[in-house]
């Protein structure tokens, strides 16, 4: 079967740029031009609006420079007004070679805002082309409020497509300005239009208003459009513009007869680059780019994904140059954490994986997020916790820390039975936390390592808040060892850090081992 071609036209760089709050530098314009035209197979861009500015002229000049030499300039377009002309001298001075000329799609809008006829409109319309076509400059037509001028003067927009199929009119641009279109309404205008003039191409531009874009799309696809405008990440002015991402994906799925050049595999990073550009951040539920679109996270998602991937669907992360993940937090069950294990590497027995979900669904319940990066810390941690018996145990404590007072901790210890609280000052929380130790220590006649070395870090390459790990190094009796502590916060992973020393210690007073611990310790770090 022949595929019927479709043109895809990013205006990122002039409908994106409206978005509120967004401003590109030229050279990040021209950065983004040479990736959506060399990297993602973009058909056409369209970069300006004339007459903007002075740093709008400095990109559009930048990029036609660029354009020249690949010889693309015919890919590259400017939003121009009827003024008489000045937006063709702009362009001209830019070295710009296609317009997308903005007239009145609606009776509504040429009635209210240029208060002129339609004859007077049409006339200053065709000086415009024709002085373009004399200065070798294309022309495309956008009908400015088209959807509303389908549904409220219908005999205003076919007389002006009349008159402008007479033009030296290389494309007609149909856009849905307000976003007010839904499906059943494009499929029908689209298909009336299509109809009626046969030779002409016609783009359609959707807004996502009623977050209808991308459905609206898909219906002027079917019936016969021959472009569509999208944007990266779906930017543009209000609610934006038909997102590139999922357009390219629902044509690719849906309509096996349409050709698009766009190259998938390379969204995601052009997506992340304009992210980053903009500063807008993409939702992380945003399809194809979100951060959370490939990540399972219910355990039986991920146990699905084992038996004959009954979870997946024909959106593969991989095409988009991604991978699904498998979210670790309270409601994910065994499967998942087996397939971040096998990520990186490791294998539990049943009973560690046991001991290891269970600290993952603790700290999911504590509305904390667990990322990969932490697993080995979370494993060595719960598994550390597991290897000596717990006769010491920190029950309780108030950390205080207050503008022109020192630090103070109450300590509530319990050991092997016993509950013993004291009070301290330090010259932090932490150090009064363990001078409060060591009056409970001293009531015993029993001595604590010395402290010599605190570590704190986050799991290397996490993104995630969730986990702080705290290495205290103690010397007791001559012998070095280290404790760690894990938890979000840095005084308490300290305590657990100092709970686990007090612990080996004891361990040492009843079998003298603190060789063995120094053993783990190696292991686990
Ligand atoms: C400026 C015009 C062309 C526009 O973006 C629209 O009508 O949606």
């Amino acid at each position: 079967m022949k595929k019927r071609k479709i043109e895809i036209m990013d205006t990122t760089l002039r409908d994106g740029e409206q978005t509120s709050g967004v401003s590109f530098s030229a050279a990040e314009k021209l950065t983004i031009a040479q990736l959506l035209l060399e990297e993602l197979h973009i058909d056409r861009i369209e970069i300006a609006s004339a007459r903007v500015s002075e740093g709008e002229f400095q990109g559009v000049k930048g990029i036609m420079a660029w354009a020249n030499e690949k010889n693309y300039t015919h890919r590259i377009e400017v939003l121009t007004f009827v003024d008489g002309g000045l937006s063709i001298d702009w362009m001209l001075n830019a070295g710009a070679k296609v317009q997308n000329l903005l007239t009145k799609g609606s009776l509504n809008h040429l009635v209210h805002q240029l208060k002129k006829t339609p004859e007077q409109h049409f006339e200053e319309i065709a000086q415009t082309i024709n002085l373009a076509r004399q200065e070798g400059i294309e022309t495309n037509v956008y009908l400015e409020d088209w959807s509303n001028g389908m549904r409220n003067s219908p005999e205003y927009v076919f007389e002006f497509l009349d008159f402008l199929t007479q033009q030296n009119v290389k494309r007609i641009l149909l856009p849905d300005t307000l976003g007010v279109l839904i499906p059943s309404e494009t499929a029908t205008f689209i298909a009336q239009i299509i109809q009626k003039y046969p030779n002409t191409h016609f783009d359609f531009h959707a807004h996502n208003d009623y977050d209808l874009s991308v459905a609206n799309v898909l219906e002027a696809v079917k019936e016969g459009i021959h472009g569509l405008h999208v944007t990266v990440n779906g930017m543009g002015e209000r609610a934006g513009n038909a997102p590139l991402e999922s357009t390219v994906a629902v044509i690719n799925d849906f309509l096996p007869e349409i050709e698009i050049g766009v190259k998938e595999s390379s969204l995601y990073s052009v997506s992340k680059l304009v992210e980053t550009f903009t500063g807008y951040r993409i939702p992380a539920n945003k399809p194809i780019v979100g951060d959370n679109v490939f990540t399972q996270t219910a355990g039986i998602h991920a146990d699905g994904d084992n038996k004959n991937n009954l979870y997946f669907n024909d959106l593969l992360p991989e095409r988009f140059g991604r991978q699904r993940k498998y979210a670790l937090g309270k409601t994910s069950g065994k499967a998942n954490i087996e397939k971040n294990l096998q990520e990186l590497g490791l294998q539990l027995n049943p009973e560690d994986l046991k001991l290891v979900t269970q600290r993952i669904i603790e700290l999911g319940d504590k509305k904390e997020t667990v990322t990969k990066e932490d697993l080995p810390y979370i494993i060595s941690d719960v598994l550390d916790s597991h290897s000596y018996q717990e006769r010491i145990v920190v029950e309780s404590y108030i950390l205080s820390h207050a503008k022109g007072l020192r630090p103070s901790t109450t300590l509530s210890l319990k050991i092997n039975g016993e509950i013993i609280e004291e009070h301290a000052q330090g010259d932090g929380q932490f150090d009064a936390f363990m001078n409060a130790l060591a009056k409970i220590y001293k009531s015993k006649n029993w001595t604590l390592p010395t402290l010599i070395d605190y570590a704190v870090r986050i799991p290397p390459g996490s993104s995630s808040d969730a986990l702080c790990e705290t290495i205290i190094t103690w010397v007791n009796n001559g012998k070095e060892f280290k404790t760690r502590g894990l938890d979000s916060d840095q005084t308490v992973a300290a305590i657990i850090a100092t709970q686990k020393m007090l612990n080996v210690i004891s361990e040492e007073r009843c079998k003298g081992s603190v060789k063995q611990r120094i053993k783990i310790f190696s292991l686990l770090l």
